[in-house]
């Protein structure tokens, strides 16, 4: 019986093709006809796999206090490399308000490294007038990549208990940057989250595109053998939201714990505080659990729910949507529409 404990023993195709079948009696024969097994105890189906991606900056991690640090580092040294106090300019031109002293929407929350230089190469040049190779010397002498030592990782949640808690009610975990790996791996250690989630997707993979781009999520759903309807996203930022939506994911959660308002991520199907309350939706939907607190769904998130696969939408219909297609059957969860 060993063969079939499970139906990640079989060949993935097979595997594939008995997820999609649902029925025990067919997954018997089936597993009996590929088996010498002599054991005739009947297989149970495993449900189909779940996999919850998180974004990292501004979403797992205080986006303010990473990346205030980082780019205050970095404007300070250009300041003393060109003589001229550049701060207050180049920091409006990459999404950092000196008054509130918060990163908004904008380069410096969204981009890559690669993209982020080249972003500050170009402020250089239109917000202070340096030429092209001005601009590239000075960032030559004083652009670095990594995060120093000090930079403080804050976590906005108990990230291990969160993570631990989904793998429980086998959800798998993935994480989904536009950081680089070497900054993620930090992250990852200060954070104490080795070994407790399943992949990660970072900005310099080889097989990485930038955020919007879906490939980084249609890698993370085959590399776990996780169908992208069976999967979500959570994130900060618009890009976050358009990924999901553009790989084809059940729910895009948004979180107001980083870049994003309320604004800029209307076009999720969930806005929700920060990553403890993105799990309670995360779970309410993959694994039923309901939530303790009331969730925020968008317009469009409870028509696109309305028509998404079948676990999902049962879920949602036992959350109570006030939503004509949707009236579930139970009042126990407060569910709002924003
Ligand atoms: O590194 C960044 O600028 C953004 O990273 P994120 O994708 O984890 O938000």
């Amino acid at each position: 019986m060993v063969l079939f404990r499970g139906i990640k023993y079989l060949p993935s195709l097979a595997r594939a093709m008995l997820g999609r079948l649902q029925c025990a009696q067919v997954c018997t024969a089936v597993a009996n006809k590929m088996s010498r097994a002599e054991d005739p105890k009947p297989i149970v189906c495993e449900k189909e796999a779940a996999l919850v991606v998180f974004d990292k900056d501004g979403t797992l991690i205080s986006l303010d206090d990473t990346w205030i640090i980082f780019w205050e580092e970095t404007v300070n040294r250009l300041s003393v490399e060109l003589g001229l106090d550049v701060r207050g300019a180049m920091s409006r031109f990459v999404g950092f308000d000196t008054t509130t002293h918060r990163i908004c929407q904008g380069p410096l929350a969204e981009q890559t490294m690669v993209q982020l230089r080249s972003t500050v190469v170009q402020g250089l040049q239109s917000e202070i007038g340096l030429t092209p190779e001005q601009a590239e010397r000075a960032m030559r002498a004083t652009w670095q990549d990594h995060l120093s030592n000090k930079t403080p990782i804050i976590a906005q949640g108990n990230l291990p208990q969160i993570f631990c808690r989904l793998k429980a009610h086998g959800i798998k975990v993935a994480i989904f940057t536009a950081d680089t790996r070497h900054n993620t791996e930090m992250a990852v250690m200060s954070l104490g989250l080795c070994g407790l989630f399943d992949a990660m997707s970072c900005c310099d993979d080889a097989d990485s595109e930038d955020k919007p781009s879906p490939r980084g999520l249609l890698n993370l759903c085959r590399r776990l053998a996780v169908p992208p309807h069976q999967a979500a996203m959570v994130g900060d930022s618009q890009v976050d939201l358009s990924a999901a939506r553009n790989a084809g994911l059940a729910l895009a959660i948004g979180v107001l714990s980083g870049a994003g308002d309320r604004e800029e991520l209307k076009s999720g199907d969930a806005i929700v505080k920060d990553v403890s309350a993105a799990t309670e939706l995360v779970m309410a939907a993959f694994a039923g659990v309901e939530p303790i607190n009331s969730l925020q769904l968008t317009v469009a998130g409870i028509q696109r729910l309305a028509c998404s696969p079948v676990a999902v939408k049962d879920q949602m219909h036992s959350m109570s949507i006030p939503c004509a297609e949707l009236s579930g059957n139970s009042n126990s969860i407060k569910t709002q529409v924003i």
